[in-house]
Order: C-alpha cells, then sequence, then structure tokens
C-alpha cells in the first residue's frame, strides 16, 4: 500500500456564515482509525469533505499522503445502470484485477444483485455496493461518512471487520458516525469540543 497520513492543524470550517468548529488539530498514521462523534449538524461531514479536498478549509491546514477512498450519503454509481455495470465502471477507472472486484462484491453480498438497476437497490444495498468500490480502489485513505447508515446487523459487523482490515494492512480510517464503532484500538474525538 501507499504511504498513509492525514495530519491536521488548527483546522476550523465554516459553513454560510457558521464557522462549526475550530482549533482542530490531529494526526493519523499508517494503521490508525478515528472516529468523529457528534450531534446532527455538528459538522462532520463538512470535516470529511474539507479533509478529502472537496472544500476549503476556513483556517488551518490538512495534509495528507495517499490516495483517498470517501464513502458518503451519495454512493458514486450510476442510478440508470445494472449494478454489475456501474461497479464495473469504477474498477475499469480504478484498475480493480476482476479477481479482487468478484472477491469484493461475494464479501459485501452483492452476487445475486448485480443485474438490479442501482435506483432500485435498498439504503444498505447501495451502501454495501459503495464499500465493494471502496475495497477495489485500494486507496490508503479511508473517509467514511455514517458508513454504518442502513446496514443491517451482519453488514454492520462487516463492515467494522473490513475497516480493521485495512488499518491493519497500513490503510488509515477516518469514520464519521454518531453511531457506535466497533475497531480495535479506535480513537475518538467529539467535535462537540472544537465547536465554535
Ligand atoms: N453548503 C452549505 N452552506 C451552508 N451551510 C451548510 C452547507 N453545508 C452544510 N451546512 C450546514 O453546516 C452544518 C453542518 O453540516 P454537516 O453535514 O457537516 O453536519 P454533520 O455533523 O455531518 O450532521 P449529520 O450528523 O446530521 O449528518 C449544518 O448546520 C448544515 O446545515
Amino acid at each position: 500500500m501507499q504511504e498513509a497520513k492525514i495530519a491536521i492543524r488548527d483546522l476550523a470550517c465554516r459553513r454560510g456564515d457558521r464557522v462549526l468548529f475550530r482549533g482542530l488539530s490531529l494526526a493519523l498514521n499508517a494503521g490508525e482509525a478515528l472516529q468523529v462523534a457528534g450531534g446532527n449538524g455538528i459538522g462532520k461531514s463538512s470535516l470529511l469533505r474539507i479533509v478529502a479536498g472537496l472544500a476549503p478549509a476556513f483556517a488551518g491546514t490538512v495534509e495528507r499522503e495517499g490516495a483517498i477512498g470517501l464513502v458518503d450519503e451519495r454512493p458514486a454509481l450510476d442510478t440508470s445502470h445494472a449494478l454489475g455495470d456501474a461497479l464495473a465502471f469504477w474498477a475499469r477507472i480504478d484498475g480493480t484485477s476482476e479477481n479482487a472486484a468478484q472477491a469484493a462484491r461475494d464479501r459485501l453480498g452483492l452476487a445475486d444483485l448485480l443485474d438490479v438497476p442501482v435506483r432500485y437497490l435498498s439504503t444498505g444495498q447501495k451502501k454495501r455496493a459503495a464499500l465493494a468500490r471502496l475495497i477495489g480502489q485500494a486507496a490508503p485513505l479511508w473517509l467514511l461518512d455514517e458508513p454504518l447508515n442502513g446496514l443491517d446487523v451482519h453488514a454492520v459487523e462487516l463492515t467494522e471487520a473490513i475497516v480493521a482490515e485495512h488499518c491493519a494492512g497500513g490503510g488509515i480510517a477516518l469514520v464519521a458516525s454518531h453511531q457506535p464503532f466497533r475497531v480495535e484500538g479506535l480513537q475518538r474525538l467529539a467535535l462537540a469540543d472544537y465547536a465554535a
């Protein structure tokens, strides 16, 4: 796996005319996982978008080493295509081998859904599909926004196991969630402590 590092220094986030948080510093190195916790609207998704480079910081810096894999509420799967075709599109872009793509699909229980148009998938099925693509992407930095939303008990445990394996392999996971997330050694950060 590529080098993996996230270093956030004195970060502040403004949305509209409101500063949501300020003074946030943290560092994650290869193998580490951190859960950012906090209630609705506190700024968890905004933090992940800043770390991903999709939104600007109001103040402070974010340093990253390694490619990013982002899973949020909007799975980047073409809703008009069958799931198999939508995943194959990303496998081509990501350079995922057919064996690896199939292993990810099978592990996430998607084998019987490949002919189903993405728009007909349930919330949990779409989330599992997004995780299959994430695995195929082989990016060291995982940014997971509410990764357990919509998942049944089995899929929750599977997702936690997949994140643990990613970190054991030298990856980093930054998880934004208000739900419990069980991964050994998981660090926790309460975003409310940085509310502006
Ligand atoms: N583009 C935007 N312009 C203005 N305000 C925004 C914008 N995007 C988000 N916000 C506001 O910023 C605040 C934080 O939103 P964010 O989605 O980061 O919170 P969150 O902690 O992830 O919440 P949840 O747990 O509900 O997903 C909310 O009050 C939201 O309405």
